[in-house]
């Protein structure tokens, strides 16, 4: 089955424009390890809305902000579950987190979870000294550095991984042997999300799977192996924690995230318990979601500065405006550097972190753009192709923040405004999100722009 124009009257209309692909595996041969980009390319023959048969696999790939606003906007409900490849089921558990859990009450509950307690007002609160502290390492290291060449990348993961495990579990990445495992963490998670994103046969081709072709998911298997290690580390750690203080030792008060999962997973007679494969899966989101994103935005957010001198001037003149010379930027001056996060959004429009968002799968036959969209279809929101489009950006390769400070539209991170999506929209937008829209809008600019504006002085 295709998918097919919607009938008008009696008369069905044409089938959607499609590359055309080989009997069989179809159009697998041609597409590419960077899927973003050929989806790109195929949309300016296609248009924004073509189909493409991937082995067994029929995808649709959107990319124009009217086509996206149908699927995550008018039929959000039906689009809002997942189909996650044989890599991501492996890594969730079989869909046991947040990400890649179907849509329903145990993605509710865990998505509540999240943002209520990981991500809430009061828990970022608790753990701003935690992540200054970090920050501050980071800026004596660079200093440390002043004339020699430095890794951006590695300072940043390592910075967002130790300050992330403060809030999770009150303390940095360290194993069993108490040693920092930031290094080794940040290769785990680089090859985990090329695992995730690689096309692999026995998604397209099921039957298949078994034989494990390419070796995606013994490699899948082996790197969450390493990751739950840890996790599983800190849980039995911080259980015998809990039994050696025993009774009135502060146990029950939730001083982290861990601690508040740990007493959900004993309330089992309430209703919303967790398990503790959940936990685990729930501790990866974050550990995986939430540090090489925030980490590679930081990245290409100074890459975009240095090669931006004027963009640089800018932004060091504002700093010393809000900040002053000889200070420190604190996460309250986050709201007052305009141009900081005008350059952080120009960054995440170029790059953004997952440029054909997490695809979703229709629970039942939808139109869109007049289509037919049958069940079961993955469908992938091209938002790299959307925000280099040149119908909807005016010179859309150049960086230029000055535009989110401009734009008739306020462009925000709420997945509203269908031209800008970085953080996806709709149900299944990005809980780290989430949480802004509670807190009026900044929130997510104060947690994501924070590692960026560390850097002042070396910007100067
Ligand atoms: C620069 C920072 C980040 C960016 C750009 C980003 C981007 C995204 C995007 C595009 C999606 C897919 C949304 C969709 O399909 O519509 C997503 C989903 C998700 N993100 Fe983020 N993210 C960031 C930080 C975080 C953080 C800090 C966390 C957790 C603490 C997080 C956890 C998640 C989870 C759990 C999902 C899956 C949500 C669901 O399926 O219900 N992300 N993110």
């Amino acid at each position: 089955m295709g998918i097919e124009k919607a009938e008008e009257g009696n008369k069905k209309r044409s089938v959607a424009a499609r590359p055309r692909g080989l009997p069989l595996i179809g159009y697998l041969p041609f597409i590419g390890a960077d899927l973003h980009i050929s989806f790109t390319k195929l949309a300016k023959v296609y248009g924004p809305i073509y189909k493409l048969r991937l082995g067994t696999k029929l995808c649709v790939v959107l990319s124009s902000p009217d086509l996206i606003k149908e699927v995550v906007r008018d039929h959000d409900v039906t689009f809002a579950n997942r189909d996650p490849t044989v890599a991501a089921s492996v890594f969730s558990n079989g869909g046991t987190d947040n990400a890649f859990a179907p849509y329903g009450s145990n993605w509710r509950m865990l998505l509540k979870i999240l943002a209520r307690q990981m991500l809430s007002h009061a828990n970022l609160d608790a753990s701003y000294a935690l992540r200054r502290h970090e920050v501050r390492k980071a800026i004596r290291v660079v200093c440390g550095k002043i004339g020699k060449p430095i890794d951006v990348g590695k300072v940043t993961f390592s910075t967002v991984v130790n300050a992330t495990g403060s809030m999770v579990w009150g303390g940095m990445l360290d194993g069993e042997k108490g040693s920092d495992q930031s290094g080794g963490f940040r290769a785990v998670v680089s090859e985990l999300m090329v695992l995730l994103a690689k096309p692999n046969v026995s998604d397209f081709f099921p039957v298949l799977a078994r034989l494990d072709i390419q070796g995606v998911e013994r490699k899948t298997k082996k790197v969450t192996r390493w990751i739950e290690r840890i996790f599983y580390f800190k849980v039995d750690q911080r259980m015998k924690m809990d039994m050696d203080e025993g009774e009135g030792s502060g146990k029950g008060e939730g001083k982290d995230f861990l601690q508040f999962l740990l007493q959900l997973k004993e309330q089992e007679a309430t209703g919303t318990s967790i398990t503790l494969a959940q936990i685990k899966a729930l501790l990866a989101d974050i550990m995986s979601g939430g540090i090489d994103t925030t980490a590679s935005t930081a990245e290409w957010v100074m890459a975009e500065i240095i090669r931006h001198p004027r963009v640089m001037m800018k932004v060091h003149e504002e700093l010393t405006n809000v900040v002053g010379e000889n200070n420190n930027v604190e996460e309250f001056h986050i709201p007052k550097l305009v141009y900081l996060r005008a350059i952080l959004k120009g960054a995440l429009r170029l790059y953004p972190v997952a440029p054909l968002l997490i695809p979703r799968c229709p629970n039942k036959s939808c139109t869109v753009g007049g289509y037919t969209i049958p069940e079961g279809t993955r469908i992938l929101v091209n938002v790299w192709a959307m925000h280099r489009d040149p119908n909807v950006w005016d010179s859309p390769l150049e960086f230029r923040p000055e535009r989110f400070l401009t734009h008739t539209t306020k462009l925000d991170y709420m997945g509203n405004v269908y031209e800008y999506l970085p953080f996806g929209s709709g149900r299944r937008i990005c809980p780290g999100i989430a949480l802004a829209q509670s807190l009026g809008g900044e929130a997510a600019d104060v947690y994501v722009g924070y590692f960026i504006a560390f850097f002042r002085m070396e910007i100067a």
